[in-house]
């Protein structure tokens, strides 16, 4: 049994939910507890990490630090963390298990050591994620790279000294966030140049935001193209708060705005740097009644929604949640420039293209756009795979609760990755679910 009282592994079965009704507190942020937990690590001295998640994602990052010889104390709900500075201990294995962000930060610091090898036991989801942008930068700053074609496995061998350095930000944010890491513990900082199209700018600015937090000097243009991080610093060890979760929350709000009923989400400070606060922009544009009484946000569900068409780049981990809501919305929906959506845990355009038309809904995708057409009836009835991705586990959660029959969906341990509560906080608000032995690994 897990934390959440769960099977190691199970498919969810949803049922419909006549409402959901109550409140709930949002999780810790996914994307600040990696970056805390990581500056704190690259601080000497002991900084505390308030109020860290507790996902996978969470784990894989406390795990490769430790083994890259950081102090891990998790104390309550906070993490106490004895940072390596500098100096991460060289000849060690890292295994980020399946998380993206996690996975590009660490190669990055990676080149601070005379050689750390990455490794994954999820083969088919993160093995199959790009690399090849940040393993040329590290190439090209003079570290010494291997891979499996620009995948997992592969090994990354410093030390580097810094300088100019171009990094391509078309097909994540990642690669240069993880640059940003490394640059203040250079002896010649980064000069880092962001070519192409560049994508996801929301986490570029919470990654210069951590530094800020921990005392590292960064400047950055306008339009995130260039970024400057004098080298010789140090990351300055302190006390860090973790802020709600917006992209986890998207799917609760979706789900609290298509049923009937009342709920009231704490935890959501209105001023964050988190792409997916906009979720709430485009619920209240689809019609949702949405309000926001300090850092809590309240939803009166069961309102007839809407189609809209918006650029989704800025909110790129709530796509999948409002693409539940937009499936439940009168007219066609579309989210234009979204590719980068094909690169994560799964391909999150095509499959879930497949995914809600075994629903019998109306869907088309071109290569960088997906467009829903909603239904006021979903049938249900039917299996959805989860694809092993967190974020297509929570659509379909959310289009289970308002269909007319139970909807299983496979796989569904996979939550954990980023919201190991996701079904409980559902249950807490009237939603009733089965967890079955899993039928996907
Ligand atoms: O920097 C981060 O923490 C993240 C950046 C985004 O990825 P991309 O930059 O690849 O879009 C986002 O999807 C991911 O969940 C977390
Ligand atoms: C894509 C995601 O995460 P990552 O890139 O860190 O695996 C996500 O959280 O939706």
């Amino acid at each position: 049994m897990s934390a959440d009282g769960l099977p190691e592994k199970f498919d969810v079965i949803v049922h419909p939910a006549a409402e959901l009704r109550g409140e709930l507190r949002a999780q810790p942020s996914k994307n600040y507890t990696t970056r805390y937990l990581l500056a704190a690590a690259l601080a000497d001295g002991e900084s505390r990490v308030v109020g860290v998640a507790t996902s996978e994602d969470a784990e894989a990052m406390l795990r490769c630090l430790e083994d890259w010889g950081a102090g891990v104390e998790l104390v309550g709900g906070d993490a106490v963390i004895r940072g390596f500075g500098a100096s991460p201990r060289a000849g060690v294995t890292l295994n980020p298990g399946n998380a993206g962000a996690v996975a590009r930060f660490l190669m990055g610091v990676a080149a601070l050591t005379t050689g750390t090898a990455f490794v994954t036991d999820y083969p088919d989801s993160l093995g199959k994620r790009p690399q090849g942008d940040l393993l040329e930068a590290l190439s090209r700053l003079g570290a010494r790279v291997q891979s499996r074609e620009g995948m997992f496995p592969l090994s990354i061998s410093g030390p580097v000294r810094g300088g100019v350095v171009e990094v391509s930000a078309e097909r994540s944010s990642q690669y240069a966030s993880a640059l940003m890491f490394l640059g203040p513990l250079l002896p010649g900082g980064l000069d880092l140049r962001l070519t192409g199209d560049i994508k996801s700018h929301a986490p570029l600015r919470q990654t210069l935001d951590t530094l800020a937090a921990f005392g590292v000097q960064a400047s950055a243009s306008e339009d995130l193209s260039r970024i400057t991080i004098p080298g010789g610093q140090a990351f300055r060890a302190g006390r860090v708060l973790v802020p709600g979760d917006y992209p986890g929350s998207a799917a609760i709000l979706a789900a609290a705005a298509t049923r009937p009923g009342e709920l009231r989400l704490s935890n959501l400070r209105e001023h964050d740097l988190q792409g997916e606060r906009e979720a709430l922009n485009v619920l209240r544009e689809m019609g949702a009644d949405l309000t926001r009484e300090g850092d809590t946000v309240v939803v009166r569900g069961g309102r007839p929604l809407h189609a809209v068409k918006r650029d989704g780049d800025g909110f790129t981990d709530a796509v999948q949640a409002l693409t539940a809501a937009a499936a439940l919305a009168d007219g066609t929906t579309t989210w234009e420039n979204v590719y980068t959506l094909r690169l994560k845990e799964c391909d999150r355009i095509s499959d879930t293209r497949r995914e809600l038309q075994r629903l019998g809904l109306t869907v088309t995708e071109t290569q960088d756009s997906l467009t829903i057409t909603g239904t006021p009836s979903l049938a249900g009835g039917v299996t959805a795979d989860g694809h092993g991705d967190h974020r297509m586990i929570m659509l379909l959660t959310v289009l289970g609760l308002s269909a007319q029959s139970p909807i299983r969906i496979t796989g569904a341990h996979h939550i954990r990755k980023s919201y190991p509560m996701f079904f409980r906080h559902l249950e807490s608000l009237g939603a009733r679910f089965e967890y079955p032995e899993a039928t996907r690994a």
